[in-house]
């Protein structure tokens, strides 16, 4: 039996994009889906009660973190992630390292894994297909990811070659190493680069270890926004209509909007939470960075076209008044609204494709939004 099934309900009519579930032994999650990041097994400043409260169905923790701290021996005793941050919903795992493996010169990569600094102690540390599979197994996550080689953008055409052949033998020790198959989805992940012809080779070696999910990586590390979306373009429709497909790394409002009209079910980032502790707020009219002093005395929402928590109880000048004065409140305040922001943007998302009209949203989104829509 497998750890989760796809449901495909709907492909829109006017794009690539679909509407569909992911069953999962912690509950089912309507796709396409954004799910909060909670890199050290919280989702900074916010509780679960607060994550339940903005409908957040899914979300993810990262592997490389949760190895050095706490270590994925305490997490297992406690029971697994679920029981140890007292989330009972869908968690998945990622590495949570692409940007101590992909850009830190400490890096050396070899056949049977990766050597690298601990970026907190500085101790050398060995990651490799089999520890990578050892690790989330002892978390626990309903969905996880096979170790793979992310390369820096750009790489040359050999490099990225050589690359992709190693993620593939990686894949397939992951395969191999896995130990619970039963009730944690492996999702293989595509590389390649923006070569066409390596993103084929990297999807055929995949699917042909029947990956229950796949995830698309090399993406969101620097490329710009028309690069990913060509590279979409031809790499979504590679992968099986059957199985969800996960952009790794992409959260601002436009790529998820234009991801889901290439096909994509899954999207995760750290962009909502991290801008909101430098008091920026993602609204439907663009960003507005609350600590500015034009908000001094601006007793609006941050969104007036927004029901969260926070847009219905407190002011600009109240939320400015507390970055500034370094409040954690105030940063919970932003947080909150910006996982609302776009979890409600998917809701409106998976609204449209049910009603043929995701193209259309996406005009209108991007006109008030103030995104220059090619
Ligand atoms: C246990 C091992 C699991 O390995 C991985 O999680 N691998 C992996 N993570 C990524 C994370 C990304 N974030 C962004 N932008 C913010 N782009 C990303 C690309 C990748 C990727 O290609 N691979
Ligand atoms: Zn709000």
């Amino acid at each position: 039996m497998a750890a989760i099934t796809y449901e495909l309900i709907k492909t829109c009519k006017q794009s690539g994009a679909r509407l569909g579930k992911i069953h999962t032994p912690h509950g089912s999650i309507d796709t396409p889906i954004f799910m909060p990041v909670g890199t050290l097994a919280t989702v900074k400043t916010l509780s679960p009660d607060e994550l339940d409260e903005m409908a957040a169905q899914v979300i993810l923790s990262n592997t490389y973190h949760l190895w050095l701290r706490p270590g994925e021996d305490i997490v297992q005793e406690a029971g697994g992630l679920h029981s140890f941050m007292n989330w009972d919903k869908p968690i998945l795992t990622d590495s949570g390292g692409y940007q101590v493996f992909s850009l830190s010169d400490l890096r050396n990569i070899k056949e049977e894994g990766v050597h690298f600094r601990n970026h907190i102690s500085g101790e050398k540390l060995f990651l490799s297909p089999e520890k990578a599979m050892t690790i989330q197994n002892a978390l626990g996550p309903d969905m996880m990811m096979a170790f793979d080689e992310c390369p820096p953008y750009p790489a040359e055409e050999e490099y990225m070659k050589a690359s992709v052949e190693r993620t593939s033998r990686w894949a397939e020790r992951c395969l191999e190493a896995h130990q619970r198959p039963s009730d944690q989805a492996l999702f293989g992940i595509v590389q390649g680069g923006e070569y066409e012809y390596l993103r084929k080779q990297s999807a055929n070696d995949l699917i042909s270890l029947d990956f229950p999910g796949y995830a698309i990586g090399g993406l969101s590390v620097g490329e710009p926004k028309d690069v990913m979306n060509h590279v979409l373009d031809f790499t979504t429709p590679l992968l099986p209509k059957d199985k969800p497909r996960y952009l790794m790394g992409v959260g601002s409002a436009d790529s998820l909007i234009d991801g889901a009209i290439r096909g994509v079910d899954m999207f995760d980032c750290v962009l909502p939470t991290r801008i909101a502790r430098n008091g920026a707020c993602m609204t439907s009219n663009g960003r507005l960075v609350v600590r500015n002093a034009a908000y001094a005395r601006d007793f609006k929402p941050i969104d007036e076209n927004c029901n969260c928590y926070t847009c219905r109880n407190y002011s600009r000048a109240y939320i400015r008044h507390l970055v500034k004065s370094n409040e954690t409140f105030g940063f919970r305040l932003t947080s909150y609204h910006n996982l609302y922001f776009l979890l409600n943007l998917m809701k409106q998302v998976r609204e449209a494709i049910l009603e043929d009209r995701l193209l259309d949203f996406r005009e209108a989104f991007f006109e008030q939004y103030g995104f220059n829509s090619p």
